[in-house]
């Protein structure tokens, strides 16, 4: 799918905070990350862009159709077409990993479909290979309160997947894992995302994983986007600057690439 978006911004209720107006444009099938310190904005512009926030201010379209001018019916079938994957997936604690994977493609099957596969998932083989290629498949019958924070984490992202969704909206999606596991399971999300032609726009704490798996990268630092470059175009003085915390004085490491994972 395409975004654009001119002069969109965006005011939460009581509050001054938000998203000041932007112009961005991400092309069918790009992939972005989003980096900035916390209250930066991240989850807030993701929202809009999922259109679980109306914009307070300008234009957003997603494949030149205004998601907020659209009947119920037509912004329903819309965001059918996105997934959103979070950093604490919300899955019903008590439902197998099977179902909750299953429930990624509810919005596009019949009524007598989905009432099947609610008694008894309807196809096994998908949701597996989802689970292999993120290395969690022995959990495929597992009850979601019975996992990990990072293995929770994937069966978020496996769902989406399996949706297939056309825009991917991931916000944090691999904050509960371990580096390692972080980079597999982005590395896999991408390559998945790409194989599917689906746009990606990903948030990330981790700089170097932002750096290193996503061609574009966009800073965002008080609502404001800081810099939107090609990845190898970010300088460390930018990185710095956005991270900068004039309250907490100076942690702010000369290098704040912290984790470094080889780049395979
Ligand atoms: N529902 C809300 N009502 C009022 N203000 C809000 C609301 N949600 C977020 N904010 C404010 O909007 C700003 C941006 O928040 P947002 O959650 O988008 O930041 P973020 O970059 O995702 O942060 P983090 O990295 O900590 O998740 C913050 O100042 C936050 O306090």
């Amino acid at each position: 799918m395409q975004l654009q978006l001119t002069g969109m911004g965006f005011t939460h209720a009581g509050s001054r905070a938000g998203l000041a107006p932007l112009d961005l444009t991400i092309a069918h099938g790009e992939h972005v990350a989003i980096i900035g310190p916390s209250g930066a904005g991240k989850t807030t512009l993701l929202r809009l862009l999922g259109c679980q926030l109306k914009p307070t201010q300008g234009q957003y379209l997603l494949d030149a159709q205004a998601p907020w001018q659209l009947s119920a019916r037509g912004l329903r079938e819309l965001r059918s077409r996105i997934g959103l994957i979070h950093q604490q997936p919300p899955l019903p604690p008590r439902q197998r990993v099977i179902s909750a994977i299953g429930a990624g493609r509810l919005g596009q099957w019949s009524l007598l479909h989905s009432l099947r596969n609610w008694f008894s998932p309807q196809d096994l083989d998908g949701p597996r290979r989802i689970l292999t290629q993120l290395d969690i498949s022995e959990k495929l019958f597992e009850r979601c309160d019975q996992l990990s924070g990072g293995q929770l984490q994937r069966v978020g992202i496996a769902r989406v997947l399996y949706q297939q969704a056309q825009l991917i909206l991931a916000d944090e999606p691999v904050s509960a894992m371990d580096p390692h596991l972080a980079q597999h399971t982005l590395r896999t999300l991408t390559e998945q995302a790409r194989k599917h032609s689906a746009t990606l726009v990903a948030s990330l704490h981790n700089v170097d994983l932002a750096l290193s798996l996503f061609p574009r990268v966009i800073g965002l630092r008080d609502g404001v986007v800081a810099f939107d470059l090609p990845s190898n175009e970010v300088s460390p003085a930018q990185l710095k600057a956005l991270y900068a915390n004039e309250r907490l004085g100076s942690p702010v490491p000369s290098n704040p690439t912290v984790i470094h994972i080889p780049r395979c």
